[in-house]
């Protein structure tokens, strides 16, 4: 199976949690369009969900599939949020942000009930830190920002280079209008002190690391889909 398949069989799995009337939060990303894609074809066939997305790419992809869409204001209070993720640990800790979109995806899930990760097998790790940690910064100050975090960093025995994420001639800018800082640590042991210590630096908007977010991720591998719930739950 490939990586597209994989990503289509955790997408079906996640339907099956969807209910119908359900306000739905609508995560970004290759394997949130593969979602998406599935409950459009449930949309067209009856299936009624107010959705809510958490970037303008996903907004775009569902208003062309014709899913309707509400914006976080008219629906602060969502019953499922569904996402994909650049790395998921066995507490379903969680690093996102890799298409840029980790700060309404976090506004988004943490105003769900609950939230459903959908990932392939490739994205489960022991400890987060492999894939570059997204940190969505100020434009204001960029420079100070960038020493605050490495400083922070170091006093939790981090290290590591932290590059301004660039888009053709320019660099990145996230639909808030704030740049993305990709911190390269490497394995992050203690990443629930590391997400503390970044929400206290004023030029950090916001983190990848969702910590104690996800409800359970849904993992697809070569055998099918399989379900994860915390560790720390069982
Ligand atoms: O900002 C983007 C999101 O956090 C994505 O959900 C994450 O990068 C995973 O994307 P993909 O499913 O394309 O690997």
């Amino acid at each position: 199976m490939d990586a597209r398949h994989m990503k289509i069989k955790a997408a079906e799995a996640a339907l099956a949690h969807v209910e119908d009337g359900m306000r739905l939060g609508i995560g970004t990303g290759s394997t949130a369009e593969e979602f998406i894609r599935l409950l459009a074809e449930k949309v067209a066939d009856g299936f009624r969900i107010e959705g809510v997305p958490t970037s303008e790419r996903t907004a775009r992809l569902c208003l062309d599939l014709g899913i309707p869409l509400r914006s976080l204001d008219e629906l602060p209070e969502l019953d499922l949020t569904i996402d994909g993720a650049d790395e998921v640990d066995s507490n379903l800790n969680l690093i996102k942000g890799g298409g840029g979109a980790l700060l309404r995806e976090k506004i988004v899930a943490s105003s769900s009930a609950r939230m459903i990760v959908i990932a392939d097998e490739s994205k489960v790790v022991d400890t987060l830190g492999a894939f570059k940690l997204p940190i969505e910064i100020n434009p204001f100050g960029q420079k100070a920002t960038l020493i605050a975090i490495e400083k922070t960093a170091a006093r939790l025995g981090l290290a590591g280079d932290l590059t301004l994420r660039s888009s053709g001639d320019g660099l990145f800018e996230t639909d808030g209008g704030h740049l993305i800082v990709d911190a390269s640590f490497g394995r992050i042991p203690d990443a629930d002190a590391l997400a503390r210590e970044l929400n206290g630096l004023p030029g950090v908007v916001e983190h990848g690391l969702f910590i104690g977010m996800a409800s359970l991720a849904i993992i697809a591998g070569e055998a099918g889909a399989r379900v994860m719930t915390s560790a720390r739950s069982t």
